[in-house]
């Protein structure tokens, strides 16, 4: 006879994405950008220089034309990026069963990793799982979720045992969703090209992460290997190339590229090519029917949404492009579900 569930050992997983405003109305997309943009991984200047540049002029420029765009994407039930979360968390706790407490949590704002860790400390888990849900590791991503809960449960009593998944760049099952969901694009209309847009870094974050100065910004990044693992630009080639040989694409057909730079008057440069100035010279190239990936996202969220789906597109039919065709994010799709689930089990 098995144990009652209320005896079994539990184990608690997290699940994180990076954040979202409450609403989007300027004043709750000014104190989401003042905790976002202070955060020395994000933006890695000193302290007393970052703090009053951010809070007293960089986010009070930005907050209200970023309140803009949020409105743009808010939907019903509020940010993609939180619902979408939400479902997942349901979808993944169904399959796992009550041996397990999926808990989900955002680096900044709302509802906070303080509050999903104090779920999972409640529920009495013996161990907790965190997989942030960034699929390439980078200090700005991972790595500042990874620091968020590492501080948080050191203030604990009983300091509970902790693993990360900090990358799933080359999962199987995450890279089988993306292949899933371009080919029912790619069996609609036929594209002449191929590209895969990553949120940018800047170059000195890559160059930072360097094990023992292996990756310069060259041709180290073309092959993913141990030297490499944590480089998020190798980590962008790698998932592409998984991608590109799941729809059997060869490298000519398709473009790797960078977006959502930060636009700053220092002019340092974030990992190139950038992906609005690749689209621009397509057209011109007999290029004129793009599907466009975003595959640093496993949510809607106001970089795919937007700025790919929206954004890239105007300025591609700008520059005399006639398709352009974001393929949807993995959201709660069940065989990304089916993922999330495949990588706790094996933890
Ligand atoms: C994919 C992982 C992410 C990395 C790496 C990352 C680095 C990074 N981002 C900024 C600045 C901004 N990012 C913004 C939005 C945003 N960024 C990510 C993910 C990564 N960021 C997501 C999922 C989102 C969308 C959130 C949503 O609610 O939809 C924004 C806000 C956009 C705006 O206000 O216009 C900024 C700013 C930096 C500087 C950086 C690395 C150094
Ligand atoms: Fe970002
Ligand atoms: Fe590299």
């Amino acid at each position: 006879m098995s144990a009652p569930a209320s005896a079994q050992r539990r184990i608690g997983v997290l699940l994180v994405n990076l954040g979202t405003p409450d609403s989007p109305q300027t004043p709750d997309v000014r104190r989401y950008l003042n905790e976002f943009l202070t955060d020395g991984r994000v933006v890695d200047m000193p302290a007393a220089i970052r703090y009053p540049l951010f809070r007293g002029l960089v986010v009070p420029l930005r907050a209200p034309k970023s309140a803009k765009i949020y409105q743009e994407l808010w939907t019903e039930r509020g940010s993609p990026l939180l619902f979408h979360g939400l479902d997942l968390q349901k979808k993944v706790q169904e399959q796992l069963g009550p041996n397990y407490v999926v808990a989900f949590g955002m680096r900044y704002q709302n509802p906070s990793i303080e509050k999903a860790l104090a779920e999972l400390r409640d529920a009495a888990v013996e161990r907790i799982i965190v997989l942030p849900l960034f699929p390439q590791y980078a200090a700005a991503s991972t790595g500042s979720v990874q620091q968020k809960v590492m501080e948080l449960v050191s203030k604990w009593w009983v300091v509970p045992s902790i693993s990360f998944i900090s990358t799933f760049t080359d999962n199987p099952g995450f890279i089988g969703t993306i292949v899933t969901l371009g080919k029912a694009e790619m069996a609609k209309r036929d594209y002449d090209h191929i590209v895969f847009s990553y949120h940018g870094i800047p170059e000195r974050h890559v160059l930072k992460g360097s094990h023992n100065g292996y990756c310069k910004l060259g041709n180290c990044c073309a092959s993913y290997n141990k030297n490499n693992r944590y480089c998020y630009r190798a980590q962008c080639f790698e998932t592409s190339r998984l991608v590109a040989a799941g729809l059997g694409l060869s490298p000519e057909q398709y473009t790797v590229a960078f977006q959502s730079r930060l636009q700053s008057r220092l002019r340092d440069p974030w990992l190139q090519p950038y992906t609005d100035e690749v689209l621009k010279e397509m057209p011109a190239k007999g290029l004129k029917n793009v599907l466009a990936f975003s595959p640093a996202f496993v949510a809607d969220c106001l970089e795919t949404t937007i700025e790919v789906g929206s954004e890239f597109k105007e300025l591609f039919e700008e520059a005399g492009g006639n398709h352009w065709q974001l393929v949807p994010s993995l959201n709660s799709h069940p065989q990304w579900v089916d993922a999330v689930v495949g990588m706790v089990k094996e933890n």
